[in-house]
């Protein structure tokens, strides 16, 4: 599989994002909405965006019981969304019925590990006897045997989880920066680290929304992800 990119079109101001993806139209990147704009603009900006033709990553990692994560999930799938996150410490039964309620659907399940904010101190603090590492192994495996099609995890834990899990499934990785500047990221790296550990999918959203010139961003970003 090439690897992508995913933009998070993490942009308050909703024509501003339309008029970005205007300029960007052609380029092959998907789209990640989260929280600011589809609380905002709902699902009415999810088909404008997937009307432009770009392919749309939902990114509302649903974590709740079974039966309410297997509705949203149901209503992903009606929406026409290509990925949508769901938490793995949401627990087996839960993925369980995320899966079930995506099927004969393309909608494409990411599980979320240990997020890219979390450092060990935080693991260790809320009283894991696993290393962050290992949680997050742990994790994936147990999302990608429950049938989720990918993981979301920092580039720093993809290739132990790549070369452990024995099944084909899509490698997700945000925390990516090109610079200095983690803003409240603690585990970064940078697009070239993120390729050669094996990600297939990494999500940038501040290194390209608050650059001066976006659609030269995603351009450098590709070239990066294509040189790597
Ligand atoms: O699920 C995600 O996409 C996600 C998981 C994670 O562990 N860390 C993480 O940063 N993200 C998302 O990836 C994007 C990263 O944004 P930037 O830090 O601005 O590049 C944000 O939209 C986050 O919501």
């Amino acid at each position: 599989m090439t690897v992508k990119l995913a933009v998070a079109l993490d942009i308050e101001n909703t024509e501003e994002a339309l008029s970005l993806l205007k300029d960007l139209k052609g380029e092959e990147i998907i789209i990640k909405i989260g929280y600011l704009l589809f609380i905002k603009e709902g699902t009415d900006i999810v088909k404008k965006i997937k009307d432009m033709g770009f392919d749309i990553f939902l990114d509302l990692k649903l974590h709740d019981i079974p039966n309410t994560v297997y509705n949203g999930v149901r209503s992903a799938v009606e929406l026409g969304v290509d990925y949508l996150t769901v938490h793995t410490l949401g627990g087996i039964e839960m993925m369980e019925k995320a899966v079930e309620a995506k099927k004969g659907s393309n909608l494409k399940l990411l599980g979320v590990t240990i997020l890219t904010s979390h450092s060990e101190d935080y693991i260790q603090y809320i009283g894991s006897r696993y290393s962050l590492n290992q949680l997050a192994l742990k994790l994936a495996t147990t999302a990608v045997n429950t049938g989720i099609d990918g993981i979301v995890c920092s580039p720093f834990e993809v290739k132990e989880i790549k070369e452990k899990i024995d099944k084909d499934f899509i490698a997700v990785t945000p925390g990516i920066r090109l610079e200095q500047e983690t803003d409240d990221q603690k585990r970064v790296a940078t697009p070239e680290f993120a390729v050669k550990e094996g990600s297939d999918i990494l999500v940038v959203g501040r290194p390209i929304i608050k650059a001066k010139d976006k659609k030269k961003a995603v351009r450098e970003i590709l070239e990066k992800i294509k040189n790597a």
